[in-house]
């Protein structure tokens, strides 16, 4: 089946994009991990689908496979990359939409300065909505919220690694690290991303209070391994920081590809504020790719 596509990227966190607004591609889960391999298909950490909206007052439906072709909640980075797809593909005038994933509603909106800024609705910390098990298991208590104590396999000599758990529509554990560079990301991430505590798995996130206006962020994705930027673990370190009592409303997050904007107006007391991430969303190329049958 030959399939027409756009490549884009936001802070280097990398889509391939499918208008499926007039026509379903029905792709399996093999066909989602061959458009995002690097060596024998496009390349790509996501694959996002543009589908027609069903529901009054959404523009469209937003359909996210991680590269391992797991269909999944929420994806930040994607959905900057999402309104500038639809609006230089004439599937709309609008400059801000209303769009539905499996987590719910959120709103890109294209700014003047060329960035874009997603309302990404408010964080969950209800632990059996990111989901999480917590059966057992005694937290630690910081500002009246919590850093939970997650014991990693193969590594029972090594103290708990502490986290915050919360879901930006999909789920995020955060823990703070001295130094970005030299945390065991690659080594702790798949053990994270695995553990049993998370029915669903989970986004490893790894973070650096530089100020309280600034952090350094790593995140090894749930899916697609560490990704040069992940727009829904930025919120999720974010809003974790100002939980935490370390960073203040508006935060600078510099990651390996680009620097995201975050804000978020909510506290202990004000959970229900949605988060406000500002970032970049470039068109790479379009092409169209031969995607075998047999997969
Ligand atoms: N890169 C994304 C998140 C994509 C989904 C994630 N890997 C998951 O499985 O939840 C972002 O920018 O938010």
């Amino acid at each position: 089946m030959l399939i027409r596509f756009t490549k884009m990227q936001g802070a280097g966190n990398d889509f391939v994009m499918l208008d499926e607004t007039r026509e379903r591609l029905n792709l399996t889960p093999g066909q989602y991990r061959f458009l995002a391999d690097r060596h024998f298909g496009v390349g790509a950490d996501q694959i996002l689908s543009v589908r027609p909206a069903l529901d009054p007052g959404i523009d469209f439906e937003y359909v996210i496979h991680n590269a391992d072709g797991g269909e999944v909640e929420q994806c930040g980075n994607g959905a900057r990359c999402f309104v500038r797809f639809v609006r230089e593909q004439g599937l709309t005038d609008k400059d801000t939409v209303r769009v539905k994933t499996l987590s719910g509603v959120i709103e890109p909106s294209l700014q003047p300065d060329g960035r874009v800024t997603v309302d990404m609705g408010a964080p969950i910390f209800d632990l059996a909505r990111v989901p999480f098990d917590a059966a057992g298991l005694t937290p630690q208590a910081v500002n009246s919220w919590s850093k939970w104590p997650l014991a990693l396999a193969g590594q029972a000599q090594a103290a708990p690694v502490l986290i915050a758990i919360l879901s930006m529509g999909n789920p995020h554990a955060v823990q703070r690290v001295d130094d970005v560079e030299t945390a065991p990301v690659l080594e702790t991430g798949p053990l994270i991303e695995g553990h049993a505590r998370f029915p669903r798995r989970v986004n490893a996130g790894f973070m650096q209070v530089v100020s309280r206006s600034q952090i350094r962020l790593r995140v090894y994705e749930r899916g697609a391994g560490e990704t040069l930027a992940c727009g829904s673990g930025a919120c999720a370190a974010v809003v974790a920081g100002i939980r935490l009592g370390l960073l203040d409303a508006r935060v600078d997050v510099l990651t390996h590809g680009g620097t995201l904007s975050i804000e978020w107006q909510g506290g202990l007391d004000a959970a229900a504020a949605p988060v406000l991430m500002t970032g970049p969303a470039t068109t790479v190329f379009e092409a169209s790719i031969n995607v075998p049958d047999h997969l």
